[in-house]
C-alpha cells in the first residue's frame, strides 16, 4: 500500500517516488511552458501524442492489435488524440478518429488535416457501443483532460458513453476522462481505462489506489528541470531516448 507525503498542492508517493499534480498546479505549469519557456503549444502537442502512440504501440502492439478508433474531445487533450492518430498510421495501424466537437482553430484544422492526408478515417458518427468491438481492437480516450469540470455536459454525453460501454481496451490520454482530475472516478459506471498516459506529470486522479487495474506510463518528455523544482515535481527518469516510463 502506498504511503502519501503532501506539500502545498503537490503529493508525492513514498513508495514509489512519484509526484501527483493538482488540477491547479497542472494548468499553471502548462501556462509557463508558454509563457516561461516559449513552447508553442504545437509543440508540446506533438511530443504528447508521440508519447502516446509509443505507450499504445508498447502494451497493443500492432501484430496483434491493429485497429484503433481515436476520440477526440474540444480541446488540447483533443489535439493530443489528434496527433497520436498520425503517428499510430505511422506505425502500421488502421486507425479511425471521432472528433464530434470540433474548435475552430488553426491548430487543430491543420492536425485534422494531417489525418486525413496520412489516411485516417474521420468518421461523422459512430457504429452502436456495442458494434464498436467488430471494427476496432482498441480505442483511445482523447475526449478531456486536466481542464475538465464534472459533470460532463450533454453534448458529449454520448462520445464518453461509447467509450464507457465499447467493451474495447481503453488507453486515456493524460486523465481518464469524465474522472474528476484529482478525486478520480464519482461511480462505478465511470470509465475504466487499461492503460493511461500522463503528459508531463501524473495528475491527483492517476494515484494507484484510483488506477488499480490499469498499466500506467508517463510522458511528454519535455519539462525543464527547474520547473520540477518549482513544483517540487518527483518523476522517474527516462531511459535512454524513450519517449515513455512504465509507473507501476
Ligand atoms: N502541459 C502539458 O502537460 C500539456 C498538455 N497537453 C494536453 O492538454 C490537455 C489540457 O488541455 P485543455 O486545457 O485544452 O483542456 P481539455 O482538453 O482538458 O478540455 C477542455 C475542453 O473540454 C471542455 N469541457 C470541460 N469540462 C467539460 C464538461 N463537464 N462537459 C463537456 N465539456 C467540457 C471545455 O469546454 C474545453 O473545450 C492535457 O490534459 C493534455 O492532454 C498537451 O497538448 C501539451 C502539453
Ligand atoms: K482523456
Amino acid at each position: 500500500y502506498s504511503k502519501m507525503a503532501c506539500t502545498g498542492e503537490t503529493c508525492s508517493d513514498l513508495t514509489r517516488n512519484i509526484s501527483y499534480l493538482s488540477q491547479e498546479d497542472a494548468a499553471a505549469l502548462d501556462q509557463d511552458l508558454f509563457n516561461e519557456y516559449k513552447f508553442s503549444v504545437d509543440q508540446l502537442m506533438e511530443l504528447a501524442g508521440l508519447s502516446v502512440a509509443t505507450a499504445v504501440a508498447k502494451v497493443y502492439p500492432v501484430t496483434s492489435c491493429n485497429t484503433a478508433l481515436i476520440v477526440c474531445g474540444p480541446g488540447n487533450n483533443g489535439g493530443d488524440g489528434l496527433v497520436a492518430a498520425r503517428h499510430l498510421t505511422l506505425f502500421g495501424y488502421s486507425v479511425a478518429v471521432y472528433y464530434p466537437k470540433r474548435t475552430p482553430k488553426p491548430l487543430y484544422d491543420n492536425l485534422l488535416r494531417q489525418c486525413e492526408k496520412f489516411g485516417v478515417n474521420i468518421m461523422d458518427n459512430l457504429p452502436p457501443s456495442n458494434e464498436l468491438k467488430n471494427h476496432y481492437k482498441l480505442v483511445v480516450d482523447a475526449l478531456f483532460g486536466f481542464s475538465f469540470k464534472p459533470p460532463v455536459r450533454d453534448a458529449l454525453k454520448p462520445a464518453l458513453d461509447a467509450l464507457i460501454y465499447s467493451g474495447l481496451p481503453v488507453c486515456s490520454v493524460d486523465i481518464p476522462s469524465g474522472w474528476d482530475v484529482e478525486t478520480g472516478p464519482d461511480s462505478d459506471s465511470a470509465l475504466k481505462p487499461t492503460l493511461i498516459i500522463s503528459l508531463s506529470a501524473p495528475k491527483k486522479c492517476a494515484k494507484p489506489e484510483f488506477i488499480k487495474n490499469a498499466r500506467h506510463f508517463l510522458g511528454g518528455r519535455f519539462l525543464p528541470p527547474a520547473i520540477l523544482q518549482k513544483y517540487n515535481l518527483t518523476l522517474p527518469p527516462y531511459s535512454n531516448q524513450d519517449q515513455v516510463v512504465e509507473l507501476s
